[in-house]
């Protein structure tokens, strides 16, 4: 089986595509897009990629290509916990002018960032790995990649500063896409087992998400996340992202879809089942 990732080497998504798949040829892609058109044109079996961070929220790039570009099936997730490092070439300068990595372990970082190099500037990459790559390749340059201790290992740098992220408890989710059956490191029911519904409302009127709402709330349907997305058919045009804890096949969420029907809503759903970690 051919499972594509958001690479190179040594980024948290290859952590997270380990944990998901015990057996596989990983198959690194440059950008989520391509990675999620990688399924699509059978160039790989299966996509893993970032959904949402603790600290930062969705990853929209992921959300909105999901549900507008490539409607592939969500056949599993994973969480992985976020531990961010400051990189610097082991034969290169000790001092620090540039800092590049992916936006969200930028931000993951803020608070460290704005006490030790305030002067910094700082370079957005398509990934943690992508930064450390960069890193390695340019010795000269004064720079310095946030990014794993994996790609630490894999591109050979020295760890400068260890768990720089602003708060303990960084976690990524990540899923796994594909129009086949695979088979995940899974075994039974998990607590973060989760049912992610897109939902559109009929028409803009007062208490038309409320009414949607009421549906799960008197089913005693636990929603874990709500977020609105644009719909990018024009300016206020929303839907909304739902995740519900439990899967699909217990009877509650099954019993949800009459009463969304009946209030002319449409909606999409995928089942996110998680690896044990
Ligand atoms: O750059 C990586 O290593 C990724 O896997 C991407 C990503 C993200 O999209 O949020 C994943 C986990 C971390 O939160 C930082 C970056």
């Amino acid at each position: 089986m051919k499972i594509g990732y958001l690479g190179p080497k040594g980024t948290f998504t290859e952590m997270a595509a380990r944990g998901l798949f015990e057996i596989g040829e990983l198959v690194p892609y440059r950008t989520i897009p391509s990675c999620m058109d990688a399924v699509e044109s059978k160039e790989v079996d299966v996509a893993v990629v970032p959904i949402e961070n603790a600290i930062e929220g969705s990853v929209n790039l992921t959300i909105d290509y999901l549900i507008h570009k490539q409607r592939i099936p969500i056949v599993g997730g994973i969480t992985v916990p976020i531990e961010q490092h400051l990189l610097i070439n082991r034969d290169g300068s000790q001092e620090v002018n540039k800092i590049m990595s992916h936006p969200h372990a930028i931000a993951q970082c803020h608070e460290f960032l704005q006490k030790k190099y305030p002067d910094a500037e700082w370079e957005y990459m398509n990934s943690t790995g992508a930064a450390a790559d960069f890193v390695k390749k340019n010795p000269e340059l004064k720079v310095a990649a946030i990014a794993n201790e994996l790609a630490a290992k894999e591109y050979g740098l020295h760890i400068k500063h260890e768990n720089i992220h602003d708060f303990s408890n960084n976690r990524t989710s990540f899923v796994a896409l594909s129009n086949d059956s695979v088979t995940l490191t899974c075994n039974g029911p998990h607590s973060e087992d989760k049912t992610m519904l897109m939902v559109t409302l009929p028409s803009d009127f007062p208490g038309a998400l409320h009414q949607v709402l009421s549906a799960f709330a008197w089913r005693k349907l636990n929603m874990t996340k709500i977020e609105s997305r644009p719909t990018k058919t024009g300016l206020g045009n929303y839907f909304f992202i739902i995740d519900v804890q439990g899967l699909m096949d217990d009877v509650l969420i099954p019993g949800l879809f009459p009463s969304l029907k009946h209030l002319g809503v449409e909606w999409r759903f995928w089942a996110v089942i998680h690896a044990i970690r």
